[in-house]
């Protein structure tokens, strides 16, 4: 379980506050006006900025001034962050080793993950040779192979259209599925929270809320998220 023990966090002067958990093998959208501090919030969880008040628990586990690294997070970006000058393979092993010398079984380990997300003849390209949408899988798989069990999407398919996107995150639920991971999803479309999310954490007025069931929050949404949603 991710329990937010009252933290609150601070973005270069911005201040967010959440009190709330998140159960193992959840999937949940974090959605929100934009600026209220979604990114903040998985910022916080991840590592990269300063929790000024409360405790970031994992399992019962203090982690709230671990380093990244130590923490049982992998973070999957909007741009997906994949190095140019690398192959889809290296970019992936990166998630497992930043100096790149991998074992054998890392080996294994970067193909099982290229395989997992249908990439699997691909390895050896760059990444100005694959579409969007492969780019957007070669991210995931560096995701993947680092067998995290909290996986934070911040905007991943933003870029995607529609069609590529829906294909895009029924693939992350099913990894996640397949993985038992926890998953929190940044998503300004409600459509991807009711598409994979059984609950959606709303950031607003500077306080990230307690999870709620995505259908109920959605439906009868509260004033801050009725203005946002129009
Ligand atoms: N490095 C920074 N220094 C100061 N303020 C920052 C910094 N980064 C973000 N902020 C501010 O923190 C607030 C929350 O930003 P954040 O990116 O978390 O919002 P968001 O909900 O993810 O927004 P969006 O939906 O537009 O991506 C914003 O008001 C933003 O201007």
């Amino acid at each position: 379980m991710l329990r937010l023990d009252n933290i609150r966090v601070d973005n270069g002067g911005f201040f967010l506050d959440a009190d709330l958990g998140v159960e193992p093998g959840a999937s949940v959208a974090v959605i929100g006006p934009s600026g209220a501090g979604k990114s903040t919030l998985l910022g916080a969880i991840a590592g990269f900025h300063p929790v000024v008040r409360g405790r970031i628990l994992w399992g019962g586990t203090d982690i709230t001034h671990d380093t990244p690294g130590q923490r049982p997070v992998a973070m999957l970006f909007q741009d997906g962050n994949l190095f140019p000058h690398l192959t889809v393979s290296q970019n992936v092993g990166l998630g497992i080793r930043p100096d790149l010398r991998l074992n054998v079984a890392e080996e294994d380990r970067v193909r099982d993950a290229l395989l997992r997300v249908g990439l699997r003849t691909l390895g050896e390209r760059k990444p100005a040779a694959l579409s969007g949408g492969q780019q957007s899988r070669a991210a995931l798989a560096r995701v993947l192979v680092q067998k995290r069990p909290l996986l934070l999407l911040d905007e991943p398919f933003a870029a995607l259209g529609p069609a590529l996107k829906a294909e895009m995150l029924d693939l992350v639920a099913a990894l996640a599925r397949e993985a038992k991971a926890t998953l929190l999803m940044v998503s300004h479309d409600p459509n991807d929270a009711r598409r994979i999310a059984e609950q959606v954490i709303l950031v607003a007025e500077g306080r990230a809320e307690e999870p709620a069931p995505t259908e109920e929050l959605l439906d009868n949404p509260p004033p801050a998220l009725r203005d946002y949603l129009g």
